[in-house]
């Protein structure tokens, strides 16, 4: 395809195409957060990690590379470039993952397909038993609208909805200039059709059934250890989140690491958890009512330093220290790792609840926020700025160091089998 100039160019939080460049410049910049090398194992960890082009599973996939010299299968569903359009931007970020594996010597094989069906199961244990032996960590972090039911082959469709009453959303968007906007919604309650498609979508089956496929392969390590990721979050998104639909897909998710412990070998320091992790502005918790005005809530209260937002990475870098450690990684009384410490920090939560209710106040009191900039009152209290440079980045945009103003080409393969570690070769940077 010739090269084109690439612009943001979409409807809400979602945009229409990914700037390749830019996207390989985000997995570099999280790369170089990674930090130096954990101290070398004796030998390279084989892990599986489902959902690794985006979010919390990018994160581990990288840190796994940097830190712990993974070897093992990556595993994303993302859209192919087409004449239109780019692909998607995991697309691109998986090719700069396959280099960046390569620089560190890390055999990885990335497979590009619905994790819910039973022949990409077939294809990555292939892949698994041939190239790398047991698997010692599966990281299972998708978030996924549908998949097929197994019994019938129809479409299950999960719902983000509260359970049993109304929720009022407040939703922060931005308009055509990047002004940000705020207004609210009243979200009906789910039926039970609705939250029992969202268990089976968002809860433990899949877990489950890549945990049983290893093992009915006799691919799982001696001391194997799988995570799967989950979120509790603020009061205020509670209705629509924890207790709502995807809170009973979380509830489900969180019992099902109970059962795969008790059927893993758990003397030998293996075991099935849930890591709770803090919000992260990634596709998946933008299409959450709610969740992107709280996250710039709570940006602007804690910042980004140490104390501050713990980026993804950060986090994905702690879990993997655990998973690697000889003991077991330290939970809360439900079993759940706890990586959303900074986040629910009683006084943290306080300041953002009385954020969130003055914000909603003025929203009363004055309407939505004047087109051509923003509202004082919503800028005094939420990192607005913030949040659109993270939703532009999730696609490759405002990325420091990419030209985009060059034209840039967008029909790029998918990675083929690993490779021997060669030098990283340079994103292409601006003019
Ligand atoms: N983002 C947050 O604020 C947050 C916080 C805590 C926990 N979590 C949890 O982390 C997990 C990942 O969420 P995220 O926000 O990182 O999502 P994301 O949208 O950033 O990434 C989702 C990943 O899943 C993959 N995927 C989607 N459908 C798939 C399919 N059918 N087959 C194979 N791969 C598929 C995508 O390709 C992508 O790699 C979810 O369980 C989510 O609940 C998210």
């Amino acid at each position: 395809m010739t090269p084109r100039v690439v612009r943001p160019d979409g409807r809400g939080f979602l945009l229409f195409d990914a700037h390749p460049a830019g996207c390989a410049r985000s997995v570099d910049d999280l790369a170089a957060e990674a930090g130096p090398p954990a101290p070398p194992p004796a030998r390279r960890p084989v892990a599986l990690i489902i959902g690794s082009s985006a979010g919390y599973g990018l994160a581990a996939a990288v840190a796994g590379i940097v830190r712990h010299g993974i070897d093992g299968v990556a595993v994303c569903f993302e859209k192919p470039p087409t004449a239109r359009r780019t692909g998607g931007a995991g697309w691109y970020r998986t090719r700069r993952l396959a280099e960046l594996a390569a620089a560190h010597g890390s055999r990885l094989e990335f497979v590009n397909a619905d994790c819910f069906l039973d022949s990409t199961r077939a294809q990555v244990l292939a892949l698994l038993a041939e190239r790398f032996g047991p698997v010692d960590h599966l990281i299972h972090s998708v978030a996924a609208p549908r998949r097929p039911d197994p019994a019938t082959g129809r479409t299950l469709t999960s719902v983000i909805k509260p359970l049993g009453a109304p929720y009022r959303a407040l939703t922060l968007a931005f308009g055509e200039e990047g002004a940000p906007l705020l207004a609210d919604a009243q979200i009906a309650p789910a039926t039970e059709a609705e939250r029992q498609a969202t268990v089976q979508v968002m809860g433990g089956r899949d877990w489950e059934d890549w945990v049983g496929a290893l093992a009915g392969r006799n691919l799982l390590g001696p001391r194997f250890r799988t995570v799967a990721l989950s979120y509790v979050g603020p009061e205020a998104t509670a209705p629509i989140y924890r207790r709502g639909t995807i809170g009973a897909a979380k509830d489900d998710l969180e019992a099902t690491a109970r059962r795969l412990t008790g059927a893993l070998p758990a003397s030998r320091g293996g075991g099935a958890w849930t890591s709770v992790n803090g919000v992260a502005v990634t596709p998946a918790s933008m299409a959450i009512p709610g969740i992107a005005l709280y996250a710039a809530l709570l940006r602007r209260v804690l910042g980004d330093g140490v104390d501050g937002v713990q980026s993804p990475l950060r986090q994905m870098v702690r879990l993997w220290d655990l998973l690697a450690a000889d003991a077991e990684p330290p939970t809360d009384a439900l079993g759940r790792i706890r990586l959303d410490d900074w986040e629910l920090r009683p006084e943290v939560q306080r300041e953002v609840a009385g954020a969130w209710d003055r914000v909603s106040a003025a929203l009363d009191a004055g309407g939505p926020a004047p087109a051509g900039g923003p509202a004082p009152w919503l800028d005094a209290h939420a990192d607005t700025a913030w949040l659109r440079r993270e939703l532009l980045r999730l696609y490759g945009f405002g990325l420091p160091g990419v030209d985009y103003d060059a034209p840039v080409e967008s029909d790029l393969p998918w990675p083929g089998p690993s490779v021997p570690a060669t030098a990283l070769p340079p994103v292409p940077a601006a003019t």
